[in-house]
């Protein structure tokens, strides 16, 4: 049976490290640690990236990308969301609207949520206002918490073009 909507859920988690940039949202943000990955670990995109792969039973972003395969070391997660987003517009569909919770107890993304949504707007070729980027600490608890790493949770509604 066709549905004329479909919802998509994304999850991903990278380890804080000395000696990388601090990428979240195509943003690079000043901070004493940056995320480990093959990529650039970019958490958000990541997570965002496996929301619309989702959402349209495409599979997820290692599917598309694989983390051993040397043509995506250091790769820009922007370039792979707008490839998995491609293939999904491609399968005849649009973003209705996404939204994103950053799952970090430093630093403040606050600050950058604005220009993390314009990137993912502009990648996922949808205005602005249906992108949504929030920020929770951990409350110090758990590996989030001791500051170990930095995750991202992402539901996002895609419907028929
Ligand atoms: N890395 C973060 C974490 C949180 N925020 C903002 O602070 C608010 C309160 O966070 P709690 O985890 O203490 O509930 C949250 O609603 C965000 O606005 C942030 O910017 N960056
Ligand atoms: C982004 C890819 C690209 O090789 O690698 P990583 O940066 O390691 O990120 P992860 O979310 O662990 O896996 C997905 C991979 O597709």
């Amino acid at each position: 049976m066709t549905f004329a909507f479909r919802v998509g859920q994304g999850f991903d988690v990278h380890a804080l490290v000395t000696g990388r940039p601090l990428i979240i949202g195509g943003v690079t943000i000043p901070h004493t640690h940056g995320l480990q990955g093959h990529s650039d670990a970019d958490v958000l995109l990541h997570a965002v990236t496996d929301a619309v792969l989702g959402a349209a039973g495409l599979g997820d972003i290692g599917r598309h990308f694989p983390d051993t395969d040397p043509a995506y070391k250091g790769a820009d997660s922007r370039v792979l969301l707008r490839a998995a987003w491609g293939k999904v517009r491609e399968a005849g569909w649009r973003v209705v609207n996404v939204d994103a919770t950053v799952h970090a107890q430093a630093p403040k993304i606050g600050p950058h949520a604005a220009a993390m949504v314009a990137n993912i707007a502009a990648d996922l070729e949808v205005e602005a206002g249906a992108v949504n980027v929030k920020a929770k600490t951990n409350e110090h608890l758990g590996y989030l918490g001791r500051k170990e790493g930095i995750a991202a949770t992402v539901v996002a509604l895609i419907a028929r073009a």
